[in-house]
């Protein structure tokens, strides 16, 4: 039988950060990955003009970012920046589809998105028990409060820009609890140009590879014994004194019985089953497209935002204010298209010709519409298609050889999370009435000998790289101090 003191399942940079700090004390573990590769949503794309991030981009909340501050140290003293790091905190370009760039008054515009983002605040400030509604019915909430103070385009506009939250969390406006939905960012955010799959080769990099299994799909934990039982696809069988599971909360939300489940024996504590039921799942997804040149003019702003057309609601509400007339506004949530409009959604664009110089635009979507085109990849362009043609209107100023109708990517590129089966989406996001903190008490406190790590099991850095990081080291950690093999304090709720 094939026993090991460790059994890490996922090779995220959860399951890895947990490895690397147990090969450190020279812990014996295995590492168990469902996929044909490491680094789970760390996964770059190296068969373009430049490396492409498919999953994670940026080092988040750089101010209290260990896993970044490591790696700023690491780089001290070094040649050269391996990573490629990368401030791309330019003030975005925005546009839609009435609105070429340079035509919104944005700064107006942002400060009522600052006025709404602190309304929201103050909402569940001064009320901690009143109940969570969606980020669209609190913009109605707030128009209906100050609307008659604002132009119309602010009205029409600031909403639009408040939506980029759904290129955050993954999910559309009309779905994400407000409560949760604010980001508030400790430090600036920074890109790895050279690709963010370098902080994981460097971790596995320190460990021996043999200890690495890939294509090893867990199906079943038995924790009935005091040895876990862990059983695999194919068949075989290993067991473990710890097992740390970093599987995505995705995974762990499946039904008993549902394809790609883990059968847990004795199931899953209701503990665990119901705070599981009280998160949900994002679906933030890619498009990478290159292009023979860089047509688009604006080569010193390293993002542009495409506005979603102003909500229809919104419209008549400022008609309504207009002429004085009394509009009961509804809250009317339009069911999801099979073939989403263009102009929808939302769409952040990272300018790879000012980031990396090379001619390419990496689009974000969320929701449906990733959804959509990840499961029809041949319809990314048609989708994109008016909005870039839009972009390029405004870009080909004077002369030009190039005819903004007819620009065409040369190579499209795009993720697949919400069709793999080994994350089934992005990352958890919270709908109205979630409660994500009760979901990383009961993780983090796990079973006894079963413990829990990943993105989703941490609030310091939640959904994010260096969250999950911290979550794997901290299970490493906490089974070290339960070995006897260093000192200290166990950590979890
Ligand atoms: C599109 C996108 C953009 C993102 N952008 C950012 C960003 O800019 N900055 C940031 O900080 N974070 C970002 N994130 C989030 C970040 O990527 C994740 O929070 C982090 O990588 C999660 O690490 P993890 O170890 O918790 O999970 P994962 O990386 O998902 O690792 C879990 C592993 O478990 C494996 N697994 C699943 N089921 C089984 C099974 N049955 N048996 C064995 N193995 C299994 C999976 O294959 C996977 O490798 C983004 C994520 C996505 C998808």
């Amino acid at each position: 039988m094939n026993h090991h003191k460790v059994a890490i399942v996922g090779a995220g940079i959860s399951g890895l950060a947990a490895a690397q700090l147990l090969s450190e004390k020279n812990v014996d573990f295995i590492v168990l990955e469902a996929r044909d590769r490491v680094g789970g949503r760390i996964q770059t794309c190296r068969e373009g003009l430049t490396p492409y991030d498919l999953g994670a981009s940026w080092a988040h909340d750089t101010l209290t970012n260990p896993l970044f501050d490591k790696i700023l140290n690491e780089l001290d003293g070094a040649e050269k920046d391996r990573y490629g790091l990368y401030y791309d905190d330019q003030r975005p370009l925005y546009f839609g589809s009435k609105v070429g760039p340079y035509y919104l008054d944005i700064h107006k515009i942002e400060q009522v998105v600052k006025e709404l983002e602190k309304y929201i605040e103050l909402e569940y400030f001064e009320d901690i028990d009143k109940s969570d509604v969606s980020l669209y019915e609190i913009v109605v909430q707030y128009l209906k409060k100050q609307g008659r103070m604002l132009t119309e385009e602010q009205v029409l506009y600031a909403p639009q820009l408040v939506r980029h939250l759904e290129l955050w969390h993954g999910i559309g406006w009309k779905e994400m609890s407000s409560k949760f939905g604010l980001v508030d960012n400790v430090g600036r955010n920074c890109l790895f140009k050279e690709g963010y799959d370098k902080v994981v080769t460097d971790i596995v990099s320190s460990l021996d590879e043999n200890r690495l299994i890939k294509e090893a799909i867990v199906t079943k934990i038995d924790r009935s014994k005091p040895s876990i039982r862990i059983e695999l696809s194919e068949g075989s069988e290993i067991t473990a004194d710890w097992i740390i599971c970093t599987i995505p909360q995705s995974i762990l939300q499946l039904k008993s019985g549902e394809k790609g489940a883990i059968e847990w024996v004795p199931p899953l504590p209701n503990r665990i089953k119901e705070s599981l039921g009280n998160m949900s799942w994002g679906k933030l997804g890619k498009i990478i497209f290159e292009f023979d040149e860089p047509w688009w003019g604006h080569h010193n702003v390293d993002r542009f935002v495409a506005l979603a057309d102003p909500d229809p609601y919104l419209v008549s509400f400022w008609e309504a204010l207009k002429s004085k007339a009394t509009l009961n506004l509804s809250t009317h949530i339009n069911q999801p298209k099979a073939l989403p409009d263009s102009w929808d959604f939302p769409v952040l664009m990272l300018n790879l010709q000012k980031i990396a110089d090379v001619p390419a635009l990496l689009c974000f979507t969320q929701g449906d519409l990733t959804e959509y085109l990840e499961r029809n990849p041949e319809q990314a362009w048609d989708y994109m298609r008016p909005i870039i043609t839009k972009l390029a209107h405004h870009s080909l100023e004077g002369p030009s050889s190039l005819d903004a109708e007819n620009i065409k990517p040369t190579k499209t590129f795009v993720s697949n999370w919400t069709i793999d089966p080994f994350s089934r989406g992005s990352y958890a996001a919270c709908k109205p009435g979630n409660d994500p903190t009760d979901l990383v008490i009961q993780l983090s406190r796990g079973m006894n000998n079963v413990r829990f790590a990943g993105e989703h099991t941490i609030l310091d850095g939640a959904g994010a790289v260096h969250g999950a990081w911290m979550s794997g080291r901290r299970e490493a950690r906490n089974i070290l101090i339960k070995e006897g093999i260093i000192e200290g304090e166990i950590e979890e709720w």
